[in-house]
Formats: structure tokens, C-alpha cells, sequence
């Protein structure tokens, strides 16, 4: 099976944490993940994660650092996904694919029904 590469970025504004509801119609449907997308071709992860994020949201991010990708298996596809840390610069938030959103405390994430494959990003973010 062909991996697909996508980055996600955890946001933080005023010590909370974006976290995105995937809307009815796309794959993993209503499950909760770092917003994000598939990498293109020539393009760089930092790249795809800042482009990704303005065309999803509408919004400037400044990546801090880069946590440990994760691949995982779903039953139709597999994917290797690259996250990054960043922080919220400016723009108003327009959620453009996602079904909703949650600005969060960190304690508050676990609460969510998650993408599977960002279950160990989220841990290994909950131990920073
Ligand atoms: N953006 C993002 N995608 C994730 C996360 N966790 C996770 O399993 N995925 C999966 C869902 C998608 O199948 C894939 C990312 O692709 P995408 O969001 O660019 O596009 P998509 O699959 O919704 O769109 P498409 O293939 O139907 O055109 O990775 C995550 O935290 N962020």
C-alpha cells in the first residue's frame, strides 16, 4: 500500500491548542485532528504545513519545532504524519473544509474522539 505524507501543525494561542473536527464528508469523518494536508511534489514539510494551514483557515503560523512522524495504517490507506509545533501569528480564523473547532486547554484534548494516527502526537505533545 502507498504511504501518503501529510504535515499537521498543533496551534497555540494564548497557551491553548487548536484541535479540528473533520467534516462529514471527507475521510475519518467528525474525527478530530491537527489541521493539515498532503505534501506536494518540490515542496518542503515547513512549506506544506504553512501553505496548508493558511488555505484550510485562513491563518499566519511561525512553526517552533518538529515532533516524531507517525505511520499508521487505516483499513484504505496508510499514512506517515509529520507535526510540527506552532504558534498562532495573525489572520481570522475562517474554517474553510473542517466541520468545527475547539480552542483548548491541553488537559481538555484528551476529551475528543481523535483521528487515530494523532493519538501518539497528542501524547508525546502532552509530555513537552
Ligand atoms: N490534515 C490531517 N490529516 C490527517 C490527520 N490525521 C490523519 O489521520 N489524517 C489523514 C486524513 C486524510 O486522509 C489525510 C490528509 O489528507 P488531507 O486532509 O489533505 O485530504 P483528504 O484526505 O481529506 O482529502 P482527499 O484525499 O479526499 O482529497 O491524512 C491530521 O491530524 N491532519
Amino acid at each position: 500500500m502507498k504511504t501518503i505524507l501529510v504535515t499537521c501543525a498543533i496551534i497555540i494561542k494564548d497557551e491553548k491548542i487548536f484541535a479540528f473536527q473533520r467534516s462529514e464528508t471527507m475521510k475519518l469523518p467528525l474525527k478530530w485532528e491537527f489541521a493539515g494536508g498532503k505534501i506536494e511534489s518540490n515542496e518542503s514539510e515547513i512549506e506544506c504545513i504553512k501553505r496548508e494551514i493558511k488555505e484550510e483557515l485562513n491563518i499566519n503560523i511561525q512553526v517552533t519545532q518538529r515532533l516524531t512522524p507517525v505511520t499508521h495504517e487505516y483499513p484504505d490507506f496508510k499514512i506517515k504524519l509529520i507535526p510540527f509545533v506552532a504558534n498562532y501569528i495573525k489572520g481570522d480564523l475562517i474554517l474553510r473544509e473542517h466541520a468545527n473547532f475547539i480552542l483548548a486547554k491541553k488537559e481538555e484534548l484528551l476529551d475528543l474522539d481523535w483521528a487515530e494516527a494523532d493519538i501518539p502526537i497528542l501524547n508525546e505533545f502532552l509530555l513537552l
